[in-house]
């Protein structure tokens, strides 16, 4: 699904006014009907709703929804400033609203304290995609007040206070919401640390914007979503056999760190490579051939990886645990340098690669690297916060002609092309040493398995979050381990193959 800025939101807005023939005033009405719809599904009919609204059209959406919600059998009060203009649609949904006798109005800055009812849930409908710069004065000091309060906390499209497409200053003043309902699309600030964190869960909601806009507008940011995901998975051919499946090698492991290799090596099993091998020091020949009985060892140095020549035919993940030795390192590097074919490269690897600026030239194009942001910030630079740290990886791919996997909540892929693509599946539970290791795993074997890097990246990174998240329901995120996302591999595959 592409991901738009506001400016290409109103764009969208206006092409379907003039378009589809509705008016502005329909498509709030359908916003506020849809927003009325899942929040009469969310919550009992006990209820009161606390809607604050501000002078804009997410304002406008607030008065709509006190309406449709007091039309519901709800207790609706509606909390604004009276002070302000309105906006045209704002003003008419305001007038179709105030009269109605059962919903009490008041002006938010007149109110002393705030008495609600037990079972209140607070809406803010005070700014949406509108907002050009930070909130002050009356508006801020109301969302402070909010957000100490301990009801449930709903924004409309967006958090009030924040930029759909930006950072915002670290001490403007945003309302803290437990769920969004956002309208049609992602945006960016639901998908970055520094923002998503005042967003909660977010909720998409359809509102029937032109799809003959969405579908020419370009852009070049995208969620990945399960349609995309379904495009890209090949259920395997009944009349085929291993050869069919590619040859993975797992290069990782090193003394005290062969926990490593064994989870990469295992996730490369587990999603469906036909021959896998694990690349590693002797010292992990027992534990290796005994927790991967289905891998074949390749011995290459003693404690320690001495070399990495393998057949031409096989695809190569690199780095789980592979130590800090001099001698990996050079190996790594003289391999790196007669290399030409697609990499995966993770942790010690990049490591190698981040000692000097003019390694990254070695990576072979079309790899894929997948570096947390400690070790993207050694590859190439620090930022100042997330969107300059994509906007640099963005770069980065396209310069250096590689994937980027830039590891974070919403795992975002920065690909040659100049396109990012944010990954929306799995949580906090999977931020533990070996999650990683099982990322390149997966990652590896879909390359063998004739994936193209592309598909390889955006749908190995949404299988692992997936098996993520099927965890945390067995397990949760606290117990839940790396081992566990191996585990889940197999329910992950059978949910594609059960619900195509
Ligand atoms: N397709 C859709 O998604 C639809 C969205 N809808 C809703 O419309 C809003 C966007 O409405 P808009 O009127 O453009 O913007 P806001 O409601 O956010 O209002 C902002 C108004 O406030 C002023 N402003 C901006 N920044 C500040 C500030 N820091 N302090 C005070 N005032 C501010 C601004 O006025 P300017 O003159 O300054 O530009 C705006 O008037 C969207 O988010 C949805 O909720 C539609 O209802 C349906 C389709
Ligand atoms: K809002």
């Amino acid at each position: 699904m592409k991901i738009f800025t506001s400016p290409q939101i109103r764009k969208c807005d206006a092409f379907t006014i003039e378009n589809e023939p509705v008016t502005s005033l329909a498509l709030m009405e359908r916003a506020a009907t849809a927003c009325a719809g899942w929040l009469s599904r969310k919550f009992s009919g006990e209820t009161v709703y606390n809607i604050f609204c501000g002078h804009g059209n997410n304002g406008g959406d607030g008065f709509a929804l006190a309406r449709l919600l007091y039309h519901k059998g709800c207790d609706v009060n509606v909390f604004m400033d009276s002070a302000q203009n309105l906006s045209a649609d704002a003003e008419i949904n305001f007038k179709r609203t105030k009269d109605i006798s059962g919903i009490e109005f008041s002006d938010f800055s007149k109110v002393n304290k705030f008495q609600f009812e037990k079972e209140s849930v607070i809406i803010d409908a005070l700014f949406g995609t509108g907002l050009n710069n930070a909130i002050e004065g009356k508006s801020a000091e109301l969302i402070k007040v909010l957000n100490e309060l301990k009801f449930p906390k709903i924004s409309i499209d967006i958090p009030s206070g924040l930029f759909a497409d930006e950072v915002s200053d670290k001490n403007s003043v945003v309302f803290k919401a437990d769920e969004t309902l956002s309208f049609q699309f992602w945006k960016k600030a639901f998908l970055h640390a520094e923002t998503g964190q005042f967003c909660g869960k977010i909720n998409i909601l359809d509102i029937g914007l032109s799809s003959e806009f969405i579908e020419n507008e370009i852009s070049d940011s995208f969620v990945i979503d399960e349609g995309l995901v379904r495009e890209i998975y090949r259920p395997r051919q009944e009349f085929s056999h291993k050869g069919n499946f590619g040859k993975t090698v797992i290069a990782a492991g090193s003394s005290g760190k062969m926990g490593a290799a064994v989870l990469a090596t295992q996730a490369a099993l587990k999603t469906g490579s036909g021959l896998t091998f694990s690349l590693a020091p002797q010292c992990g020949y027992e534990i290796l051939q005994t927790t991967c009985p289905e891998a074949m060892f390749l011995k290459c140095g003693q404690d320690f990886i001495t070399s990495f020549e393998v057949d031409q035919d096989v695809i190569l993940g690199i780095g789980p645990g592979l130590g800090t030795e001099r001698e990996t390192y050079n190996a790594l590097l003289a391999f790196l340098k007669a290399c030409d074919k697609t990499l995966v490269l993770d942790a010690d690897a990049l490591n190698v690669i981040a000692e000097n600026t003019d390694h990254v030239n070695l990576i072979p194009k079309k790899s894929i690297l997948t570096p947390h942001p400690k070790e993207f910030e050694r590859l190439f630079g620090t930022t100042e916060n997330s969107f300059e740290r994509l906007n640099l990886a963005k770069d980065k791919a396209k310069q250096l002609e590689i994937y980027i996997v830039l590891k974070d909540h919403h795992t975002q892929i920065a690909t040659p092309e100049g396109k990012v693509f944010y990954n929306l599946t799995g949580n906090s539970g999977m931020a533990k040493g070996g999650s990683g290791d099982v990322l390149l795993g997966i990652l590896t074997s879909l390359l063998a398995q004739n994936y193209s890097v592309k598909e390889a990246a955006l749908f190995g990174v949404w299988l692992h979050g997936k098996a993520g998240d099927f965890a945390a329901e067995n397990h949760s995120k606290e117990a839940m381990i790396p081992s566990d996302l191996i585990a889940e591999l197999g329910n992950v595959f059978k949910y594609l193959n059960s619900s195509q």
